[in-house]
């Protein structure tokens, strides 16, 4: 990265197939350039595209080929080709913050080794989180580098809705719903907030729906309750994540099957959910354009989850007044949301399928039709918007805007 040209601050989020990169203006408001590498463990795939002008940098590459740590040294090999940038920060997406930390914080050493005691809460993530942090620290010993945690947004959820019905020791020691994907929600929190602001106020499902996937619900823009729990392999089905499941079934692989720990968490982790129930793909493209029965049968049950789970969120609120699809396959996959919302009639939800085909473009995101009783919306997320504002308010440079 150039030592010249105006202070820019960058921002990486490291997600279970992604790394997403942004670099922004001090204020972390003016995005200058992002990009992505998508498809990590299928059909990695590198582009950036440049804030004023709009150019793009392609460049792709074998499922075999890239992990996320080359992934890493390629998004850090593309951006010290930038030119004309000082870099005077970086925001980090760090999935877990445990107990301790409820907001954005500058990292330290303390904080590096409080969050690396994280990583089996994340095994996804944290590591991958943490390695570009522990990269930059070791080369520029005074860049300051800022951790936003996806767990911050849910402190708001009651004591009841964090707490699993353990003896109650456990509780204090951390063993605790906390929930993730909260740069999502607080970006759709307030991006509703200025597109809807009379739906902002009321009962509102969010369903973030990419190769990592979960439901917030929230009033008033608050979490009150959310569908992952203690760690990001809970709640609805992924891409390569199981979800809720029976814990019996993990006691039974252990003991009768003889399944240690690790081979446990593989199996949940990394080779159930799309991957598992297909044997084809986790990713819902390759299943949307397979004519295998395999591939369906994933897709149904990804859609029967998402709708069992919005009935038990409706429930906590007392009924819903939207639902937003966001994230890839939220933002993107108009028949899963076509299936949601077919699933989601007896709420009140009434879709629009022209609406649902083109996500909204032509009616402010909205999917469902004039008189649903629910309103349905497509909304982008921005988790990088939010960790770049997030960077500039604990390093104080917000105001210089
Ligand atoms: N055009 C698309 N149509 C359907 N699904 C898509 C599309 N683009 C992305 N996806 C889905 O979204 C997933 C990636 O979502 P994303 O939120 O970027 O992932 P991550 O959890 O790594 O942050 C992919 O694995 C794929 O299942
Ligand atoms: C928490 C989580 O699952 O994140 P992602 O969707 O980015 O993998
Ligand atoms: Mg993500």
């Amino acid at each position: 990265m150039q030592q010249s040209g105006p202070d820019c601050l960058a921002v990486i989020n490291a997600g279970s197939s992604s790394i997403k990169f942004a670099l922004y203006d001090a204020a972390g408001r003016d995005r200058r350039l992002h990009g992505q590498v998508e498809g990590i463990g299928t059909n990695p795939h590198l582009a950036w595209v440049m804030g004023d002008s709009g150019e793009r940098f392609e460049r792709r590459w074998a499922a075999d080929e890239l992990d996320h740590d080359s992934a890493t040294r390629e998004v850090f090999a593309a951006a010290a080709t930038m030119p004309g940038v000082r870099l005077s920060a970086v925001g980090h997406r760090v999935v877990h913050g445990g107990i301790f930390h409820c907001g954005p914080v500058r990292v330290d050493d303390r904080v590096l080794a409080d969050l690396a005691g994280l990583i089996p809460l994340a095994p996804l993530h944290q590591p991958h989180n943490l390695a570009p942090i522990k990269a930059i620290a070791a080369r520029y010993p005074d860049l300051p580098q800022v951790a936003c945690f996806d767990t911050a947004f849910h402190q708001t959820q009651p004591a009841i809705a964090q707490t699993f019905a353990l003896p109650r020791a456990y509780f204090a020691k951390g063993i605790r719903r906390y929930g993730f994907h909260g740069h999502s929600y607080a970006y759709i929190a307030q991006r509703l907030h200025q597109v809807a602001p009379g739906l902002a106020r009321g009962r509102v499902i969010v369903a973030h729906l990419g190769n990592g996937a979960s439901l917030c619900a929230m009033r008033d823009g608050h979490s009150v309750a959310s569908t992952m729990g203690f760690t990001a392999v809970d709640g609805l089905m992924m891409g390569t994540r199981c979800g809720a499941i029976d814990p019996g079934v993990i006691l039974y692989l252990m003991d009768e099957e003889g399944l240690d720990s690790r081979t446990v968490a593989d199996l949940l982790y990394r080779r159930s959910g799309l991957l598992g129930i297909s044997g084809i793909s986790s990713d819902m493209r390759t299943l949307r354009a397979s004519s295998a029965p395999e591939a369906a049968e994933a897709v149904a049950l990804f859609e029967y989850r998402v709708v069992r789970e919005i009935g038990s969120l409706a429930a906590t609120l007392g009924g819903v007044d939207a639902i937003v699809f966001t994230a890839g396959i939220g933002e993107n996959d108009s028949a899963t949301r076509a299936a949601v919302m077919a699933g989601c009639a007896w709420l009140g939800v009434v879709a629009d399928a022209g609406r649902n085909s083109n996500a909204g473009k032509e009616t402010g995101g909205r999917i469902t039709a004039d008189g649903s009783a629910v309103a349905g919306l497509v909304i982008p997320t921005d988790e990088e918007g939010m960790i770049a504002r997030h960077t500039a308010d604990v390093l104080g440079t917000a105001a210089k805007a």
